[in-house]
């Protein structure tokens, strides 16, 4: 089988983008995550406060897994937990009899406020799933088998509606080729490296490893890199109260790209103002992964990219361009 699912953005400035995924008998959209493994949702374990304006998964008491918990922390502070359990879960026509399906008692602010979002999907991979005693699959994990290809590949649209598809490559969704390269999942996410970047025609060599992520907004890249980026635009500045660099709205921003498998992945400059900020100005796309030893290749990476994750004998990243 195969199946795709659209992906919907939260909101104008694309911050998260948003699926309808059927768990149970309830409709509900999720955040479909490739830097985490856990399949979660508002439910009704829940205060009903905290439900408010949210879809969320109505428990059978039946299909509980006894004395199954999960716990998770994002890398913004936000988190939930809750109870577990084995369930029907349907992305885009393609069915998970009895999915792991871990249903929130407790869940962050950042969450509750965020009335679109009524869970998440992982799509990384099943090492990095947070369910004691016994870690659970992700749903893609769960459907592999079934798929008639081992892969789900990623269209993430500036501004527009894209898609998830499960077990097939849409052609009409890409030009020219698929540039694949190995991925390493060693560390439980779809892990790549560059050899080089470029800010407008200027290439500099350069090792930029880094894990697609598509429940992260932006893209986050080594500090050198963000301050060469951003001296070439004008009356840009690092603004701590905003928390990263922000420029004039009517900013020129130079194309980004990075080297993957001798092939430049190019972000177009528009692609990197993400949004106007309370202070009168705009946010940059591109910002620095401090410290946290790795890019997080995000949204804003992702969406001029058709993105193909394949789980072979050998995991593969496929990169078209849109
Ligand atoms: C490395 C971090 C990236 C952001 N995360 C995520 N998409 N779930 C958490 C892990
Ligand atoms: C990966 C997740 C990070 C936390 N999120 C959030 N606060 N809305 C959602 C995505």
């Amino acid at each position: 089988t195969n199946g795709s699912a659209p992906a919907v953005p939260s909101d104008q400035y694309d911050s998260l983008y948003l699926s309808p995924v059927t768990v149970g008998s309830s409709t509900l959209h999720l955040d479909f995550d490739t830097g985490s493994s856990d399949l979660w949702v508002f439910s009704s374990l829940q205060a009903q406060s905290s439900l408010v304006g949210h879809d969320y998964y109505m428990v059978d008491p039946a299909k509980e897994k006894q004395g199954y918990t999960w716990k998770i922390s994002y890398g913004d502070g936000s988190g939930a937990s809750g109870k577990v359990y084995a369930d029907k879960v349907v992305v885009g026509g393609v069915t998970a009899t009895a999915q792991a399906v871990e249903a929130a008692t407790a869940v962050s602010a950042q969450f509750t406020q965020d009335v679109d979002t009524d869970g998440l999907l992982g799509l990384a991979m099943s090492t990095l799933n947070t369910v004691k005693p016994q870690q659970q699959k992700t749903f893609f994990d769960t459907v592999l088998k079934q798929l008639a290809q081992p892969l789900f590949a990623v269209d993430l649209k500036y501004h527009a509606a894209g898609s998830y598809d499960f077990g097939f490559i849409d052609k009409s969704k890409y030009t020219g080729a698929i540039n694949y390269v190995n991925a390493d999942t060693s560390k439980g996410w779809w892990g790549v490296s560059a050899t080089a970047y470029s800010i407008g025609n200027a290439s500099t060599s350069a090792t930029v490893s880094g894990i697609l992520d598509t429940g992260t907004t932006l893209l986050y890249v080594d500090t050198p890199i963000v301050k060469a980026y951003y001296a070439k635009v004008k009356g840009s500045k690092m603004d701590n109260t905003q928390g990263g660099y922000v420029f004039p709205c009517s900013a020129t921003l130079p194309d980004f790209s990075l080297t993957i498998g001798g092939v430049k992945q190019i972000v177009p400059g528009k692609h990197i103002n993400y949004s106007p900020t309370s202070a009168g100005n705009c946010f940059g796309g591109i910002q620095t992964n401090d410290g946290i030893g790795f890019s997080i290749l995000g949204d804003i990476f992702l969406k001029s990219k058709y993105v193909i994750h394949e789980m072979g004998s050998t995991p593969r990243i496929g990169f078209a361009q849109q």
